[in-house]
């Protein structure tokens, strides 16, 4: 039986439905009520989406204790030592230290990770519901461009619900390799990770983009014998070539083993772990592998089309900048768009998608704005252009780079690995775009973001105080070093 839901009492206000309640849908959501609509999140899993049950809020967590053991391997060159010396010893002359090493409780690890997600799911939905948002636990799809029908998720009747207007923000779904389902126990997708209760005793990361690069830095430094298999030259082929250089080098510096151009074809159980079979016939076994090899976006069999929504080839939704789709009165937002699988782009879309529609001020989406930064061990943070967008634009661009080991709050915490660097206009010194690769580059990007967001030149960002002796001192030094003199 169909059930036809009344969605609230203002028979005036605009009726926004909403497929998918991650950043993309519940940010939007928030932004409609607060433009007067009546809005209701449908999400068939929790609130929060993806990100925060299995993407983005669990690797990060994962990645907080890895981040501490790896914190702890500059402490040998601070003076510090992990145990206790014999009563006798000598200073400078600790020997033999009579206490235990460190360990990681995998286990333990893994229930803060669900917890905290969890927890953040439930924040988002108590913070929807106060705002008047209606949540509907269920699948969903469109059956025109104007209604959602939703099968709810206790197996009751479907709920039909009618909308002026419509936002498609269904997010993603982890690829798979053909013909190697992924089960849960030894052959692995990111979203079945935290399932483990030890430490695996060697892991296999097929793909080298940033799920795997950030998987395979974090289960090495948590102690795991980790093989990354990159099907590219280089890991993170994507990213900025220095910096993705670095990165492979400290990666193998800590034991990693990085199969380059190694193509997986296959992954099948043995007895005791798995095998990874890669196109060139080699084979590497394993205790467990982990697929990161990309994404698929979840829009088949939802009636997008149906209702008039064009998808790409690769089945992502097609949208402008302001988030409309072909289909009029229907939005989409976030990993199912392709424009950039980020929380933070997810919810930007979202957000333009509903001022848009509810008549309010929009700034289109500027992709070139965006902030990203790999969590990884030390972060790559990145916005503005890139160096190879540059190079492929043929634009002229004056750049310099800055390594950690010269800044000299960096030297006093002991950090080596990593670079400041900047693009900028080489008539109107207009900061273009820049990186920054550090432990917590997550942070110290967000000067150079201000600086891209306002165009800036390298004058304004080198004449701005920076705290000595501080990492962020480095950025105000590139800066200068791009100065040009007044001829
Ligand atoms: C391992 C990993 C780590 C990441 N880390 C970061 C990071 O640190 N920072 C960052 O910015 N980005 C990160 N990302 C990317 C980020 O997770 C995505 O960009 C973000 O989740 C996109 O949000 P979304 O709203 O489009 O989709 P999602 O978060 O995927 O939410 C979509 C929701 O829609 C639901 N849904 C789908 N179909 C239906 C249906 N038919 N009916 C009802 N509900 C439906 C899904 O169940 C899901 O809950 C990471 C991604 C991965 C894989
Ligand atoms: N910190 C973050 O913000 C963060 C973290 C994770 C993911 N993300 C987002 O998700 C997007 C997707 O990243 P991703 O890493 O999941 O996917 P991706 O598509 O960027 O990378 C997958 C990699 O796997 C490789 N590959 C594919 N098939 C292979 C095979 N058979 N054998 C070996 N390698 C193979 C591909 O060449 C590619 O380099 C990112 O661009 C990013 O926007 C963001």
């Amino acid at each position: 039986m169909v059930t036809v839901t009344s969605q609230g009492p203002d028979l005036q206000a605009t009726r926004i439905v909403i497929l998918g309640g991650g950043p993309g849908g519940y940010e939007a959501a928030l932004v409609a009520r607060r433009l007067g609509a009546e809005v209701t999140v449908v999400e068939r899993q929790g609130l929060g989406g993806s990100a925060v049950l299995t993407d983005v809020v669990p690797s990060k967590t994962l990645i907080a204790a890895a981040e501490w053991m790896t914190s702890t391997e500059r402490a040998a060159g601070l003076g510090i030592r992990f145990g206790v010396p014999a009563a006798d010893a000598r200073p400078g002359e600790a020997g033999d230290l009579v206490a235990p090493g460190i360990s990681v409780d995998l286990a333990a690890v893994n229930q803060r990770v669900m917890a905290l997600a969890a927890a953040q799911s439930a924040d988002i939905r108590a913070r929807l519901d106060r705002e008047g948002v209606v949540t509907v636990l269920g699948e969903g799809r469109l059956d025109g461009p104007r209604r959602v029908v939703v099968r709810p998720r206790g197996g009751e009747a479907d709920v039909v619900l009618e909308a002026d207007a419509v936002l498609v923000s269904v997010g993603a779904t982890p690829r798979e390799l053909p013909g190697s389902p992924a089960d849960g126990e030894r052959i692995l997708t990111w979203t079945q990770l935290y399932g483990l209760q030890a430490l695996p005793e060697k892991l296999i990361v097929v793909g080298s983009g940033v799920t795997g690069a950030e998987f395979a830095g974090a289960y090495n430094a948590l102690g795991v014998d980790v093989t990354l298999v990159s099907s590219r030259d280089r890991v993170l082929p994507g990213e900025d070539a220095d910096a993705a250089e670095l990165l492979e080098g400290v990666f193998r510096s800590r034991g990693m083993t990085v199969l380059s151009r190694s193509r997986a074809a296959g992954a099948e159980r043995t007895a005791d772990g798995v095998a990874v079979s890669l196109a060139d016939g080699r084979v590497v076994e394993g205790s467990h592998v982990l697929v990161a090899v990309g994404a698929i976006p979840a829009t088949r069999g939802i009636g997008l089309e149906e209702a008039g929504v064009t998808l790409a080839p690769s089945g992502h939704v097609v949208v402008d900048k302001v988030s409309r789709t072909t289909a009029r009165g229907v939005y989409a937002a976030g990993d199912c768009t392709g424009v950039l699988p980020l929380a933070s782009v997810a919810a930007m879309q979202g957000r333009i998608a509903m001022q848009h529609v509810l008549g309010d001020a929009v700034r289109p989406i500027r992709v070139p704005d965006v902030a990203a930064n790999i969590f990884t061990s030390p972060e790559i943070a990145t916005v503005g252009k890139s160096e190879a967008a540059l190079q492929a634009a043929g634009s002229k661009y004056v750049t310099t780079t800055l390594p950690l080991s010269r800044n000299p709050r960096a030297k006093m915490l002991g950090m080596r690995d990593g670079f400041v660097k900047l693009f900028a206009h080489p008539e109107a010194a207009v900061v273009l775009g820049g990186v920054v690769v550090s432990p917590r580059a997550s942070e110290l990007i967000f000067p150079i973001t201000l600086a891209v967001s306002h165009r800036l030149t390298v004058d304004d960002v080198a004449e701005a105080f920076t705290v000595y002796p501080s990492l962020s001192g480095s950025i105000a030094e590139v800066a200068r070093m791009l100065h040009h003199p007044v001829d």
